[in-house]
């Protein structure tokens, strides 16, 4: 039995039989139901009767609602074409969603908010015009999964087969937005994309965080067959202390995704794939473990990349980069500024500079937006003591995906 028992075997995906529960422990759904006291049974059929028509009730309401509120956003949309403006307004969504959540009253929680009203969102916006968003592909992964959870469904999602191909999609204005990693909480900074921001004019628009959740899958029914386990490089060393105890003999291959090892998987007897679950589910594979990353809060944030700047919401942060000149102090200068002017820092990262060797690159997060007077003021005069300064953008601050333990091991 694996130390992190597979929730999704033979429950979500209905295959694997739920070899590796634990004895006695029987999932929700399998225990039996006794079906109530006779003369009970005509009073709780009642109860939920009534409870159901006004459920209908409701639901024609909010469907009638809905297109009600479809309506106003094809007129907003009508008029921004007029005016010239961007269909895609994300402070305006970023205000939404916090106006209601502060609205909130429950039983919903928070999250569940979110995730009802991004869907809402994202179907209004498919009515003006669907928002194109290109990500790096294939479909299934975990920038997939993020575009999803951060636009809604009723997108476009375009895969792309590197993060160079992302840029160039949104800079040819093939895709309204695009979707690129930028950091993990394990394994640190992606530093293709943090260069390719060195020549690119696009602006940050976004970023989102999501929780990476790796899943053992197969199309075998338990790990005791499998004798190679397929994945990306980054997701198999992210797994390897798991992997390493509860399936040592496996041999670890490299794929180019987690979802071309999860088809991998899919072609092969005795193979196993490490990758999201929704690559087990889009390939009709087992998950036979869940969340088996060796760090159980691995967490990527993304960057939302587009030709459009983002004004202020009120709860924003600023990612710039800048080169200094090659003198002593010139990096505590800079800094300096921002401690002046109590400007939280979120992140800093270096790189080299490609052409001149020795010499590098910094890229700053700070709180706050670019037109709020200090945030201002302070690249006002970093611009004048730097070699190369670069605002990316000012964007609605991220909020790291909750971790409520949900898909976690029963
Ligand atoms: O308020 C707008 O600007 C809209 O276009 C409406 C709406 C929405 O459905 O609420 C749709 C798309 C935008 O990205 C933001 C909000």
């Amino acid at each position: 039995m694996t130390d992190r028992t597979p929730f999704f075997a033979g429950l979500t995906l209905g295959l694997a039989g739920g070899r590796n529960r634990r004895p006695n422990q029987k999932a929700a759904h399998l225990r039996p139901v006794y079906p109530p006291r006779q003369e009970n049974h005509d009073m709780v059929a009642d109860q939920i009767n009534q409870q159901r028509q006004r459920i209908d009730e409701i639901d024609r309401q909010i469907v009638d609602l809905l297109n009600e509120r479809a309506l106003c956003a094809m007129a907003i949309g009508r008029s921004k074409n007029a005016g010239g403006l961007p269909e895609f307004a994300p402070e305006r969504e970023q205000a939404i969603i916090d106006a209601l959540e502060r609205h909130n009253q429950g039983p919903l929680s928070g999250q569940s908010l979110r995730g009802i009203f991004a869907e809402i969102i994202s179907a209004c916006r498919a009515v003006q015009r669907p928002l194109r968003v290109a990500f790096l592909g294939p479909a299934t992964t975990f920038s997939h999964q993020a575009a999803m959870r951060h636009f809604g469904s009723s997108c476009e999602f375009a895969p792309h087969r590197s993060i160079i191909d992302v840029f160039h999609e949104v800079e040819r204005s093939h895709a309204q937005v695009g979707v690129v990693p930028v950091e993990n909480s394990s394994e640190g900074q992606v530093s293709v994309t943090l260069d390719l921001f060195l020549e690119s004019d696009l602006n940050v628009c976004g970023e989102i965080y999501a929780r990476i959740s790796q899943v053992l899958m197969s199309k075998e029914a338990a790990i005791e067959g499998i004798q190679r386990v397929y994945s990306h490089p980054q997701a198999l060393n992210q797994c390897r202390n798991w992997l390493a105890r509860n399936m040592p003999m496996a041999t670890l291959i490299e794929s180019t995704s987690t979802a071309a090892a999860a088809q991998k998987a899919a072609q092969e007897d005795g193979s196993a794939a490490v990758g999201s679950i929704l690559a087990a589910r889009q390939g009709g594979l087992n998950a036979l473990a869940i969340d088996i990353q060796d760090n159980p809060h691995n967490t990527t944030r993304f960057f939302v990349i587009g030709r459009q700047k983002c004004p202020p919401t009120g709860n924003d942060k600023t990612s710039i980069l800048f080169v200094t000149h090659h003198k002593p102090g010139m990096l505590f200068s800079a800094l300096k500024h921002f401690a002046d002017s109590g400007i939280n820092l979120t992140r800093i990262e270096s790189r080299p500079l490609k052409n001149t060797p020795w010499e590098y690159v910094f890229f700053i997060d700070m709180a706050g937006h670019v037109e709020d007077a200090q945030v201002r003021q302070v690249i006002n005069t970093l611009d004048e003591e730097t070699r190369l300064l670069k605002v990316l953008g000012s964007y609605p601050m991220g909020e790291p995906e909750a971790w409520n333990g949900a898909e976690q091991a029963v």
